[in-house]
């Protein structure tokens, strides 16, 4: 009986071993699947805590670099990954460092005289002929009215010429050309004051506010452009500018001006396409208080299409800045080629706004630099800039010397 018993119970324990095994048999074959599937090297969600074993291992098996191909923090390192950074840098273009403005329009002797040069040559070579009878002085004469130097001004330089000429009795070419070159000086003015005003002022408060320079003159004849170079002239210079786009009659305008400031590090104060240009130019003023800046630049529209229009607009553009303190300088800017034309204009603006100088420019693209002369007597106004090309640095101080040279050669 014994035996029975124990042969039962040895009979229980080996038949519940034998089912343990295969039920932990089963379950180990129903397991793998859900997590140990090839866990992702995902950089979003890294593992809690180190994996051991063959989980580990996985992730790792697919990409590993090993100590020689890491590149390890040396000084070339931010280098080679530099362009992982770029995407970000383009808002913010570098801002250009223009040219010197001192000796620019020395520098851009060779365009002046390219243009001018058949005033200059012309004349000497009149000068020059043997008997000079009246033919010959109508001839001079002819030659500067072609030239654009205005009736007056040509009539005061032709008697002074003739008086001289006959003192001189015998002429070298040397004495012709200083003749010429003294008398062409002192027609233009050697003494006159050309520095753009664009020291601080004494605003309404008290304070001291930016220099304010108002630019106006007939659209197309290279406002906007200018008003961008002569920015580019005041930074070379050292100074700080805000830029006010006041010309709101063409939107391009302002987008114009924006762009040239931008090249320079300049702020530009808009408004609204057909927005009013006094307001702007008032918070542009504001603006280079705030900023405190050394300038403020405001360029103005030049619809011609009816005085009073004009008058009003302009008028209200200074009154409105005026507010904040005195705008120190209002330049006109005419376009050289336009001749006689450029000077009826240059008459109305006068008598709409108080101009303090002149900007002449395209320069280049004539002979007729004798309209130096002729606005100067016109307005009594110096001519202060000089434009002799469309690039960026070619806006020039205007040296009375240096252009006669230009004219008539050393
Ligand atoms: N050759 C030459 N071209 C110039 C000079 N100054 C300006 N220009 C060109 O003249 C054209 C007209 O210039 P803008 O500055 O747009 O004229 P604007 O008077 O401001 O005209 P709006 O913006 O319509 O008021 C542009 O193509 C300029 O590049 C210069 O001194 N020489």
């Amino acid at each position: 009986m014994e035996y029975v018993i124990l042969a039962v119970v040895i009979a229980v324990v080996v038949l519940g071993a034998i089912s343990g095994l295969v039920v932990s048999g089963r379950k180990k074959k129903q397991l793998p699947p859900p997590p140990p599937a090839t866990p992702q090297p995902s950089v979003t969600a890294p593992p809690a805590e180190p994996h051991v074993g063959e989980e580990a291992e996985a992730p790792s098996d697919e990409e590993r670099r090993t100590v020689e191909d890491v590149t390890l923090p040396t000084a070339e390192a931010p280098a080679a990954e530099a362009p992982a950074a770029e995407p970000e840098a383009p808002a913010a273009p570098p801002v250009e460092v223009p040219e010197p403005t001192a000796g620019r329009l020395v520098r851009l002797r060779a365009r002046l005289s390219r243009s001018q040069n058949t005033l200059g040559k012309g004349l000497l070579n009149l000068l020059s002929r043997e008997h000079l009878d009246e033919d010959t002085w109508e001839e001079v004469e002819d030659t500067l009215l072609t030239a654009d130097v205005g009736v007056a001004p040509t009539q005061e330089l032709v008697e002074r010429l003739r008086e001289r000429v006959k003192v001189l009795g015998t002429r070298t070419p040397d004495d012709l050309r200083e003749l010429l070159r003294e008398e062409l000086l002192t027609l233009i003015g050697p003494d006159l004051d050309r520095t753009v005003h664009t020291a601080n002022g004494i605003g309404n408060g008290g304070d001291e506010i930016p220099g304010v320079v108002m630019v106006v003159g007939v659209n197309g004849t290279g406002k906007t452009t200018t008003t961008g170079k002569l920015a580019r002239v005041l930074v070379a210079d050292g100074k700080s500018v805000v830029l006010g786009a006041a010309d709101t009659f063409r939107a391009a305008a302002a987008d114009q001006l924006q762009t040239w400031g931008e090249r320079v590090g300049a702020r530009t104060v808009r408004g609204p396409e057909g927005g009013d240009p006094a307001s702007i130019a008032f918070d542009a003023v504001k603006e280079g208080i705030a900023e405190a800046a050394d300038v403020v630049l405001i360029d103005t529209a030049g619809r011609l299409h009816t005085k009073t229009g004009l008058m009003d607009e302009l008028g209200k553009v200074k009154r409105v800045v005026e507010k904040h303190g005195p705008v120190g300088e209002v330049l006109l800017v005419l376009d050289a080629t336009t001749g006689q034309n450029g000077l009826v204009q240059a008459r109305v603006f006068a008598e709409v706004v108080d101009i303090t100088g002149v900007v002449l420019t395209k320069l280049d693209g004539t002979a007729k630099g004798g309209i130096i002369i002729a606005v100067q007597r016109e307005l009594g106004v110096p001519v202060k800039l000089v434009g002799l090309g469309e690039g960026a640095d070619d806006l020039a101080p205007f040296e009375p010397k240096a252009f006669v040279d230009a004219l008539i050669g050393d």
